[in-house]
C-alpha cells in the first residue's frame, strides 16, 4: 500500500496493487456461480470468477463498512433534528469511458452488494434513461454527440436521484433502447425506494455548473473504471464486431445495416470513426478530467482484469 506523493503533496488516495487490493476481501464468501456470473456479463466482456473474488468481493466488504458508517452519520443528523425518518438511500455512482465495462461492473455489485442482509434491495439505473430522445439531440444538432453531457437531460437525472434519496417510495423514469439507439416513447421503468441506488453512466462525476446541484452532489461512493485509452479503443471495436454477429442482426435495430453488409473493411472504419469522433473526443474532454473526483479508481489492465486500485483516504 503506497501514499501518492508528489512535489510535497500527499495525495488523499492510497494505491494497491492487485494482492494486496485481493487480500483485503478477508472472509467476504463468493457465493456467485459461472452461471449467475453469465447472466451479468455485457457483450465480450470476459470477466471472470476470479475477478470478482479478488477485486469485486473487496469492493463489496468496503460498500458494506461505508453503508453502515453512512447510515450512523445519518441517523445522528436525525437524532440531532429530533426526526425519526426511516434510513437514507445509499447511493453509488460509476464513471468511464463508453466501452470500458461498467455496465458489467454495475451488475455485478448489484449482485453482491444484495447479498448482504443488511441491504438487501439495490437498484440499478443506467444515465442512457436520461439521454434526450433522438429528436430533440437532432434539432439541437447533438447527433454526433450522443453521451455528451450536453445530451442528457441533467436537471431531470438529478430530480430523479434526489427524489430517490429523499425517501420517496417509487420514481418512474424514461427509458433508452441500444437496439433503436433513442428512448422508447412512452416507457417508464420504476424505481422502487433502495437500501442502495447505483447510478452507472460516463458523464455522472461530472461536476455542477455555479449555483447547481450535480447528480455527484447526491452520491455517497463513486468509483471510477480507467484503462489506457488504446485498450478502450480496442474493447469498442471488438465489441461492435460482435454486435453486428449478433443484436444488430436484428432488422429492427437501428444499426442493423451494419450486420447486412458484407464489406467488413466499411463496417471497421465505421465503428472506428465513431470511436475516433464521438467517444475518444468524449473521454478525454469530458469523462477523464473527472477521475480524480472518484472515491475508488479500478486500472484494467488489456485483458480486462483489474490491476491496481486507488482509495480516497482522506
Ligand atoms: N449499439 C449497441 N447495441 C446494443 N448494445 C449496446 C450498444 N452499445 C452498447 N451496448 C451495450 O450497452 C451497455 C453499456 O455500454 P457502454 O455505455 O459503452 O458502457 P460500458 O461498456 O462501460 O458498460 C453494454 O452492456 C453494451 O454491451
Ligand atoms: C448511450 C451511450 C451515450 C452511453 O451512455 P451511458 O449509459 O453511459 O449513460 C453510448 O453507449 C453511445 O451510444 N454513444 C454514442 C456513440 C456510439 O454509438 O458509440
Amino acid at each position: 500500500m503506497s501514499q501518492v506523493t508528489k512535489n510535497g503533496f500527499t495525495s488523499p488516495y492510497v494505491e494497491l496493487d492487485r494482492p494486496a487490493w485481493a487480500a483485503l476481501r478477508a472472509a467476504t464468501p463468493l457465493s456467485l456461480t459461472e452461471d449467475e456470473l453469465a447472466e451479468l456479463r455485457g457483450t465480450a466482456d470476459p470477466t471472470s470468477l476470479a475477478e470478482v473474488r479478488d477485486i469485486y468481493l473487496p469492493l463489496s466488504r468496503l460498500l458494506n463498512l461505508y453503508v453502515g458508517a453512512t447510515r450512523q452519520r445519518h441517523a445522528a443528523v436525525r437524532g440531532f433534528l429530533g426526526e425519526d425518518d426511516q434510513p437514507t438511500p445509499f447511493v453509488i455512482g460509476i464513471a468511464g469511458s463508453v466501452a470500458v465495462g461498467k455496465s458489467t461492473i454495475a451488475r455485478l455489485l448489484r449482485a453482491l452488494l444484495a447479498q448482504w442482509p443488511d441491504h438487501p434491495h439495490v437498484e440499478l439505473v443506467s444515465t442512457d434513461n436520461f439521454l434526450y430522445p433522438n429528436a430533440v439531440l437532432a434539432e439541437r444538432e447533438l447527433m454526433h454527440r450522443k453521451g455528451f453531457p450536453e445530451s442528457f437531460d441533467r436537471r431531470a437525472l438529478v430530480r430523479f436521484v434526489s427524489r430517490i434519496k429523499a425517501g420517496v417510495p417509487s420514481v418512474d423514469i424514461p427509458v433508452y433502447s441500444h437496439l433503436a439507439y433513442d428512448i422508447v416513447p412512452g416507457a417508464a421503468q420504476t424505481v422502487y425506494r433502495p437500501d442502495i441506488l447505483v447510478v452507472e453512466g460516463i458523464n455522472v462525476l461530472q461536476p455542477p455548473s455555479a449555483g447547481r446541484l450535480a447528480v455527484a452532489d447526491f452520491f455517497d461512493f463513486s468509483l471510477y473504471v480507467d484503462a489506457k485509452r488504446e485498450h478502450i479503443r480496442s474493447w469498442y471495436l471488438e465489441r461492435f464486431e460482435a454486435l453486428r454477429r449478433t443484436r444488430f442482426e436484428d432488422p429492427r435495430s437501428y444499426f442493423h445495416n451494419m450486420a447486412t453488409l458484407a464489406d467488413d473493411a466499411a463496417a471497421r472504419e465505421f465503428a472506428e470513426r465513431t470511436w475516433r469522433t464521438i467517444n475518444e473526443v468524449n473521454l478525454v474532454h469530458n469523462i477523464a478530467p473527472t477521475r480524480g473526483r472518484a472515491t475508488l479508481v479500478l486500472y484494467k489492465g488489456e485483458d480486462h482484469r483489474v490491476r491496481r486500485v486507488r482509495l480516497r483516504k482522506t
